[in-house]
């Protein structure tokens, strides 16, 4: 198992169609500390116009090309990455500090971070640092009632550049702003016109800060504490005037909710838990996110990070970021798969049952039946 801090950190940039995805990595590309990253670039239809409007030019950028990044070119996109690590292994391109990977519009954002993280070969020496969604002002609210996609990439984002700010009427820069804060309530919203936006750090979204490698939990998980209110709140706020359903009509039944736990839990039973989740209800966890506190090593956290289906190796860390915060704590984003249910799972897990709630052995044995529960 290599360490979480060897592994090259992958940014996936995302964002729907016009959304700025290019304006805004052109501007990154000119942060001097962007010097040893290379950029993946996913082109759509017959034209291929993306590269030209990344004005550096040089080895470190990388075009794919005939189909979408999540679709089609998802083994070309394994394979680039594993032409790029063998490239730096044989001396023919320096060194790669950081890897971006620009999708195109109409990517569902999963199955190209299920590319980073499920391939062995890939997840030994890249990590998935993040995902930055860019969100135009003017369209973003329309592309969110019309494209599942754009929604799922605004769900899953550690950070939302909102581009076109100084276009859209204040009305409905503030609606659009609600309806992301209700959809994901852990993204820093980040205006595309400020200094930050456009420089290396709005890259960085992993549990480790790249320059000290110190494991910095608060950003990656999103400052718990500081959220919590959030997630009681009512999900339509803001649209009271509206049929919510007709305004959200794919992002309702998505939830973004994180689990908080002091005791340690036992590895074999974590493994279950995970595997649980990952089979009977992948397609419902858009992400996952965790340290946990495990009982065999309590002194060494365990670093879980998951989309869907498929999960980066564990890792380790050497030890706790604060060593008074020994607390498991996880988040989630999920899709027709309610908070109340991941909860009493992972409590089932721990062994300790409530009432109302079926014991370790009974989700063993039956682990679809949740009383309860339907999905
Ligand atoms: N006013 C304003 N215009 C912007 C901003 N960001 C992007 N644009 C413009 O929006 C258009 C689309 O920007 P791109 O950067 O090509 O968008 P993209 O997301 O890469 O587009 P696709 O690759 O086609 O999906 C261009 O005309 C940009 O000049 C912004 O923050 N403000």
């Amino acid at each position: 198992m290599s360490a979480a801090s060897d592994r090259i950190p992958v940014t996936i940039l995302t964002g729907f169609l016009g959304a700025g995805k290019s304006t805004l990595l052109n501007r990154i590309l000119k942060d001097p500390a962007m010097k040893d990253a290379a950029v993946i670039i996913n082109e759509f239809g017959d034209v291929g116009i993306d590269h030209l409007l990344v004005e550096r030019s040089g080895d470190a950028i990388i075009e794919l090309s005939d189909g979408c990044l999540c679709c089609t070119v998802r083994g070309e996109l394994v394979d680039t990455l594993a032409n790029l690590m063998d490239a730096v292994q044989t001396g023919r391109v320096n060194s790669v500090k950081r890897v971006v990977i620009e999708t195109t519009g109409l990517a569902d954002p999963a199955p190209v971070m299920q590319a980073i993280m499920g391939n062995p070969i890939i997840a030994t020496n890249f990590e998935l640092d993040g995902v930055v969604t860019v969100v135009d002002a003017v369209n973003g609210a329309q592309s969110l009632d019309n494209h599942d996609e754009a929604v799922k990439q605004a769900a899953v984002a550690d950070r939302l550049i909102l581009s076109k700010k100084t276009m859209a009427s204040q009305e409905v820069l503030r609606t659009l702003e609600a309806r992301l804060d209700a959809l994901n309530p852990r993204a820093a919203v980040i205006d595309a016109d400020s200094t930050e936006a456009g420089q290396v750090g709005v890259l960085v979204n992993g549990l480790y800060d790249p320059a000290s490698k110190i494991a910095d939990v608060d950003r990656w998980l999103k400052d718990e504490d500081a959220h919590d209110a959030h997630h009681h709140h009512d999900h339509h706020h803001g649209h009271d005037h509206q049929d919510p359903h007709e305004v959200n009509r794919h992002d309702s039944s998505i939830r973004s909710f994180s689990i908080i736990d002091d005791t340690p839990i036992d590895p074999m039973a974590l493994d279950m838990f995970i595997d649980l989740l990952r089979s009977a209800h992948g397609d419902k966890l858009l992400r996952m996110k965790a340290i946990v506190a495990v009982s065999d090593r309590p002194d060494r956290p365990l670093v879980l990070h998951g989309v869907q289906t498929i999960f980066h190796p564990p890792s380790r860390l050497p030890a706790w970021p604060d060593p008074k915060d020994r607390r498991t704590r996880m988040v989630l984003i999920t899709k027709d798969l309610p908070e109340a249910f991941v909860k009493d799972l992972f409590d089932a897990f721990l062994g300790k049952p409530r009432i109302d709630t079926p014991d370790r052995a009974a989700l063993n044995d039956n682990p679809l039946a949740v009383p309860g529960m339907r999905f």
